[in-house]
């Protein structure tokens, strides 16, 4: 008997890894050892990240300053340039040249390349130049990873006006999970997950972040991080996690899975 094995018409296994501002000034070595062993289970990883450090310190060097509302930074016309210029010209390349280091052959990219985050204001009165993501072309990602390449994408949209717009980075990871289908999300960040009064939670469901939110236990750059995790396992992902560079943190899922 003879028995047909074909790679081209399984579905690939996706992860979607979102590494923030906190974590990209220096990645430990589980980091990298743990990547390599989802791409030998046969994952394909698509990089998203944040770079909010590195945009505070350029903002401040020029003399911008900007407020945040729950986690999305208010952004100005003279704040925007410098936030483009950041992510693209600075944070992408390094962290590019990390994982090309590292043997991980990765690709830079921002939503102005091949059109990969088509986006429009979220709302120019009350965040400036914010964007929301209207279409991410899947089909530059899929080729890419088909060739074995790990696209890194930074949090710039276009507008079909050629305008930048700044997407927090949590936002882009989610979106971007959705749009290729991923299996799984995995939040990088600086802490091991969603700690309430002390205790990190190996798991949460979305009453409980509900609850979290109301109570100010969940803040700042933790908010857009659960609330995208909830879009995603709302829209069928089994799970989100979010983890630090060891990738140890809280998982958050489906009411599903839950029961
Ligand atoms: N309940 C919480 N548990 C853990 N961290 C929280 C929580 N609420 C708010 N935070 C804050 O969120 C931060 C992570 O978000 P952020 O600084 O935006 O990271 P990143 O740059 O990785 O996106 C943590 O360092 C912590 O200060
Ligand atoms: C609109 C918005 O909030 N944009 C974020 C983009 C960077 C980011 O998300 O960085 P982290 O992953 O380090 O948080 C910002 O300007 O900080």
């Amino acid at each position: 008997m003879t028995t047909f094995k074909s790679t081209h018409h399984t579905a690939r296994k996706k992860i979607v890894i979102k590494l923030g501002g906190s974590t990209l000034e220096g990645l430990n070595e589980a980091f990298f050892s743990n990547f390599k062993k989802l791409q030998q289970q046969g994952y394909d990883i698509v990089i998203t990240h944040g770079g909010g450090p590195a945009i505070n310190r350029e903002l401040e060097k020029q003399n911008v300053t900007s407020t945040a509302i729950n986690g999305i930074r208010v952004t100005s016309e003279d704040a925007i340039g410098i936030v483009q210029s950041t992510l693209v010209g600075k944070v992408n390349p390094g962290l590019v040249h990390e994982l090309n280091k590292a043997s991980i052959n990765a690709i830079g990219l921002n939503g102005f390349d091949g059109n990969l985050l088509e986006s429009e204001f979220l709302n120019k009165e009350t965040y400036g130049f914010v964007g929301k993501i209207k279409k991410v072309n899947t089909d530059l990602l899929n080729q890419l990873i088909e060739q074995n390449i790990v696209p890194v994408i930074s949090c710039i949209g276009a507008t079909v006006d050629g305008q930048a717009l700044n997407i927090n980075g949590d936002t882009v990871a989610s979106e971007v999970a959705l749009a290729i289908g991923a299996e799984s999300l995995l939040l990088v960040t600086d802490v091991a997950g969603i700690r309430i009064e002390g205790e990190y939670q190996q798991e949460a469901t979305e009453e409980l972040i509900n609850q979290w939110i109301n109570e100010g236990h969940i803040y700042g750059g933790m908010i857009p991080k659960v609330q995208g995790a909830l879009q995603v396992l709302n829209a069928g992902i089994p799970s989100v996690q979010i983890v630090n560079d060891s990738l140890t943190g809280t998982t958050i899922l489906s009411k599903e899975l839950v029961k």
